[in-house]
């Protein structure tokens, strides 16, 4: 007997959408992809925020912002993703669940505070609390230099991604 391909339910797509200067977003940002990859059946799409446009959020299931913070706030580029994208899908992606990773020097939380604001505006469901993790850069230098996030931190994005991907598959949210 063949099966029905009909009955089958939908993948889900998670959509991370994330901004890096010097390495250290991006490398949790595809931690979290590795977790959320260890869920069957999700599909997951890891877009910099310079190429994620309207469509790539309305045809998300569900959502992972990660940035830098920069000069306390959310880099300039994930802030032009956020431009963009935000009226377009306006009223249109209420509810889906999203959750946030930030890579900062020492602080993190405006950069958290202000994905939280535009997700509230967003009407989406925040499915943990933002996950900063700190580089310790001090020195201009330190600042500029490519960073290297702990395994141990890695190992947290990515256990956050699965626990999205996983909620996502299982319809909890
Ligand atoms: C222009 C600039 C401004 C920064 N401002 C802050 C800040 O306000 N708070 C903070 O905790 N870290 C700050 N940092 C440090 C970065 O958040 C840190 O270097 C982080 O690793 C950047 O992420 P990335 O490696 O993905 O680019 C700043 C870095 C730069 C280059």
């Amino acid at each position: 007997m063949s099966s029905t391909p009909a009955s089958l339910p939908q993948e889900k797509t998670l959509l991370i959408v994330y901004h890096s200067m010097t390495d250290g977003t991006r490398q949790m940002a595809e931690a979290a992809r590795d977790g959320a990859l260890r869920e069957p059946g999700i599909q997951v799409r890891l877009l910099r925020a310079h190429e994620a446009q309207p469509e790539d959020v309305l045809s998300a299931d569900g959502y992972i912002f990660a940035t830098p913070e920069n000069l306390a706030a959310v880099s300039g580029q994930m802030k032009d993703f956020f431009d963009r994208c935000y009226y377009p899908a306006l009223e249109r992606i209420n509810a889906r669940p999203y959750l946030t990773l930030i890579c900062a020097g020492s602080d993190g939380s405006n950069a958290a505070r202000q994905i939280a604001r535009i997700a509230t505006g967003w009407r989406l469901k925040q499915v943990a609390e933002p996950l900063i993790i700190c580089t310790h850069a001090q020195t201009p230098e330190a600042i500029l230099a490519p960073k290297r996030i702990a395994s141990d931190d890695l190992e947290a994005c990515g256990a956050l991604g699965e626990s999205l991907a996983s909620g996502l598959v299982l319809g909890v949210f």
